[in-house]
């Protein structure tokens, strides 16, 4: 299947409503995630133990993102990561990123 089927049946992004992100942002903000300034997006910093680790959990959610066509930015330094997540198509917040987020969330919990 290639990423526009993919799409497709995904739907169209939208923008998240303001309800939305009133419903969706809590658990995220509660585990450190935070939405940029002057820009619709949400970002979040990891520590790891050492590079090993920090590579190890960029893998499985690489592998992820190439699934849900969905694909992180991120930064790597030994055993940082930073990670922003926004959606180019609706150019700002939507339901995908919350969606990969929990999923990094799940993977950073059993990579510490
Ligand atoms: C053509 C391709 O499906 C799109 O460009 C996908 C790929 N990965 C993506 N990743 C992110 N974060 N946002 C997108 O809108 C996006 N779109």
């Amino acid at each position: 299947m290639d990423g526009l089927q993919k799409q497709n049946e995904a739907g169209k992004a939208h923008r998240l409503s303001a309800e939305e992100r009133d419903q969706l942002l809590p658990n995220l903000r509660a585990v450190g995630w935070n939405e940029l300034e002057g820009r619709d997006a949400i970002f979040k910093q990891f520590h790891f133990k050492d590079f090993n680790r920090a590579f190890g959990f960029m893998t499985r959610v690489a592998l992820q993102a190439e699934k849900l066509d969905h694909h992180p930015e991120w930064f790597n330094v030994y055993n940082k990561v930073h990670i922003t997540l926004s959606t180019h198509e609706c150019a700002g917040l939507s339901e995908r990123d919350i969606n990969l987020a929990s999923f990094i969330e799940q993977v950073a919990v059993s990579m510490t």
